[in-house]
């Protein structure tokens, strides 16, 4: 279970110049995160050892809040994943928050095994699990539980170019641990230089659920949190937004989430425009998309480039199946590329509800709000086969399938039966 469950705020980080864990930090201080509750997080999992320290700095003309890890003692950075995992799950610290410390520090241990080729619990950190790493993971989840942001999304994420000098000797950028940490998420180069580490990584991809452009929500606060470079002509900053939707939802008219009647869900929308399959092949390429989980898919002909006649294939899902639909359209059309669009999809509350015609039942499927019926529709499949039993034409039966479904008081207005089901 999602440990901040519950309807609080959304945060929305701009990663486009990149992302470490003290930019992060940085970010959620400035966004209005308290320092010392971060510091008194830190020094349940690592007591005595860090100082964080925040100060204004300017990030190419713009000002941002650094946040620096101050060393109190000596570090040797080799530990083991084991040994801090032990150090969090032993900690006097919130569950929500160890819950997200594990979460974050358990995906950089996997991807440092994958990279190495070792166990999880041989992974010997070098510099991710010095204790300055470790204040920014521990203070950053501390941060987000702080600022309430159950639902966080990022933009693209730049990753940077060239080569950097760690424990482990020059690696090409994006270093190994972080394109590990990648897999799954939208990024980009970006720009010169490690933009992206594996400890930033790690937290962004533990704590959001999605990518997407800047939401649609009323803006709270924001926060600028700097990297240490200051780099002309960009800012080198981590940006967080925060605000809520429900204000949005309401003010445009519509329910807010959670009331039972509306319900807003982030999905996608993969399109590719086709002109060289077989046309006898599409009502297949539709079935099956449906059968493996997309929410719709359709077809709109239009005409291409040279007069050709085409298809605009469309495919709404969920965002965690777009990239298993994104190879289902690569396997059963002819296309060579896919646009991905995200979007909200408002649907009204809906449930099921029979009638019987001449002895054979049909559904009616029930859209309402608020307590009213919106639309009540009988289902089509059922009609055509009540009118194959009956041997009546398919017109009638459908005429007789909405005068049935009046007589039961499912017509917009009336209202919502008490008991609808599930299914058809
Ligand atoms: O510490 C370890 S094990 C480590 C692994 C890797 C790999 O890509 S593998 C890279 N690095 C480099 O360490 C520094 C610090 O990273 P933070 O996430 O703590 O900021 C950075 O340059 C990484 O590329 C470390
Ligand atoms: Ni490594």
């Amino acid at each position: 279970m999602d440990p901040r469950a519950g309807r609080h705020s959304t945060g929305w980080f701009d990663l486009s110049a990149g992302v470490a864990g003290d930019m992060l930090l940085a970010a959620l201080v400035d966004a209005g995160g308290s320092l010392e509750r971060m510091q008194a997080a830190v020094d349940a999992v690592i007591p005595g050892t860090v100082r964080l320290v925040a100060h204004e700095v300017v990030r190419a003309g713009m000002r941002a809040l650094k946040v620096d890890v101050e060393l109190l003692v000596e570090d040797q950075p080799h530990r083991r994943w084991s040994e801090i995992r032990d150090r969090v799950t032993g900690a006097e610290l919130d569950d929500p928050v160890r819950s997200l410390v594990l979460a974050a520090f358990g995906s950089l241990a996997q991807a440092e095994a994958r990279v190495h080729g070792v166990g999880v619990d041989d992974v010997h950190f070098h510099e991710v699990g010095a204790w300055d790493s470790i204040a920014d993971v521990v203070g950053v989840c501390a941060g987000v539980v702080e600022l309430d942001l159950t639902d966080i999304s990022t933009s693209r994420i730049s990753l940077g170019s060239g080569a950097v000098r760690a424990a482990h000797g020059t690696m090409p950028v994006p270093v190994p641990a972080v394109l590990e940490l990648c897999r799954g998420w939208q990024v980009t180069s970006g720009g010169d230089g490690e933009l992206a580490t594996p400890t930033g990584l790690a937290l962004v991809t533990a704590l959001a659920a999605r990518q997407e452009p800047l939401p649609a929500l009323r803006v709270h606060t924001t926060g600028v949190g700097a990297g240490s470079k200051d780099i002309s002509g960009r800012p080198n900053v981590v940006r967080l937004v925060v605000g809520d939707t429900e204000a949005v939802a309401t003010e445009t008219g519509m329910a807010a989430p959670g009331d039972g009647s509306l319900e807003r869900r982030d999905m996608v929308v993969l399109e590719a425009n086709v002109d060289d399959l077989d046309p006898r092949v599409w009502p297949s390429v539709v079935d099956d998309l449906l059968a493996a989980g997309a929410a719709d898919a359709w077809l709109t002909p239009m005409v291409m480039k040279r007069g050709r006649p085409a298809q605009l294939l469309s495919v709404l899902a969920d965002p965690q199946q777009a990239t298993q639909l994104l190879d289902l359209v690569f396997r059963s059309t002819s296309t060579i590329g896919v646009r991905e669009t995200s979007v909200t999809r408002w649907a009204l509350a809906r449930g099921w509800h029979a009638v019987l015609l001449d002895g054979h039942r049909i559904g009616v499927k029930v859209a309402h709000r608020e307590g009213r019926i919106v639309h009540a529709t009988p289902e089509f499949r059922d009609v055509e086969a009540a009118a194959l039993a009956l041997s009546r034409p398919v017109r009638d039966v459908l005429e007789a399938a909405v005068a049935a479904a009046a007589a039961a008081h499912l017509t917009p207005g009336a209202d919502v039966p008490a008991a609808l089901d599930d299914h058809a």
